[in-house]
């Protein structure tokens, strides 16, 4: 893991000053798109990269221990052993990053995995998730009952409102807040994007996020009508990239919400490669915040081995 960002006094004058170019983002990001991306082994490879970025996550109303459970064995083994044995990649310790699951799930994410031996970290959303409309306290509270419980990441949602009002001190002050009750756990801060309005919001709630202290900036908590989507990304990272100009200090990027496809993994790669550069393409500076994924993953990996596609019997997913 790099150092933690530490964070910032508020620069307001930042803050204030910016604006996005929404014709130059746009087309930036359908550049991103349309690139070509690499087949056969080349590709596999960048699959199996994908899934160990993949903070693998269950966010339901009826989640419960057993499938918790199920969740955290995928997490160990997300690719079948004999598929990864074909492609001599079965002793590389390939996993996802994370599971991520609600507050009330830490503790039986935790026991799943710790009675496997597995150190794979424990995030959890917190902050009134999705919406964020819960009193201070009560946020500040539940981020810290979910590190009790043993959560070593914490996905925190941005209070949307300070943002749509302009109070950047406020929000600013929330997140820094939030920032200590996680202690030692890394924090992601959800920006729901969605719900921002306009790209100039979106880069000043990343910067605002930044200064407070977050480790990584994450686009959607998946719930809002519009998740992740590339031109938003290309925004969140152009923030990241002049914060690192800035202060020296490397934040994470993770998209959330609506990424279901091999292709969707491999263009969000080739987004991190272009923007940021290699550096950002490991787990501790790049998450994929999905559900479903892997599952397509796990069947283009199954393609490339076997040169078919898999019937459903043959790739069960947690
Ligand atoms: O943070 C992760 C998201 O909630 C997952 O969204 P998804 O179910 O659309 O993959």
């Amino acid at each position: 893991m790099p150092a933690r960002n530490p964070g910032i006094d508020l620069d307001l004058e930042w803050v204030s000053k910016v604006r996005v170019n929404q014709q130059a983002v746009l087309r930036r990001a359908q550049q991103i798109q349309a690139r070509k991306q690499g087949k056969k082994q080349w590709q596999a490879a960048w699959l199996l990269k994908a899934v160990t970025c993949i903070d693998l996550t269950t966010l339901a109303g009826d989640d419960t221990p057993s499938n918790v459970h199920r969740l955290c064995m995928k997490a160990m083994q997300p690719i079948r052993h004999d598929l990864l044995e074909n492609m001599d990649m079965h002793d590389k310790g390939i996993t996802t990053a994370a599971v991520c699951v609600y507050p009330a799930r830490v503790a039986d994410a935790v026991k799943s995995l710790k009675a496997a031996n597995s150190s794979i970290s424990v995030a959890s959303v917190a902050t009134g998730f999705p919406a964020g409309q819960t009193a201070l306290k009560t946020r500040l509270e539940e981020v810290r009952m979910a590190v009790e419980d043993g959560a070593r990441e914490i996905d925190i949602v941005i209070n949307r409102s300070l943002a749509l009002t302009g109070q950047w001190q406020a929000l600013y002050q929330e997140i820094h807040q939030f920032r200590e009750a996680c202690g030692e756990a890394h924090m992601k801060t959800i920006l729901a994007v969605g719900e921002l309005g306009t790209f100039t919001n979106v880069y000043k709630a990343s910067v605002v996020a930044m200064m407070a202290g977050s480790d990584f900036i994450k686009t959607s908590t998946g719930k809002e009508s519009v998740n992740a989507t590339y031109p938003v990304a290309v925004v969140m990272v152009r923030a990241i990239r002049d914060y690192f100009l800035r202060t020296g200090h490397k934040v994470g990027f993770k998209p959330a919400g609506g990424i279901r496809t091999s292709k969707d993994s491999l263009v969000w790669l080739t987004l991190m490669k272009e923007e940021l550069g290699d550096e950002w393409l490991c787990p501790a500076l790049f998450r994929l915040g999905a559900s479903t994924l892997l599952a397509d993953i796990e069947r283009q990996i199954y393609h490339y081995v076997t040169g078919r596609y898999a019937a459903p019997y043959e790739l069960p997913l947690a």
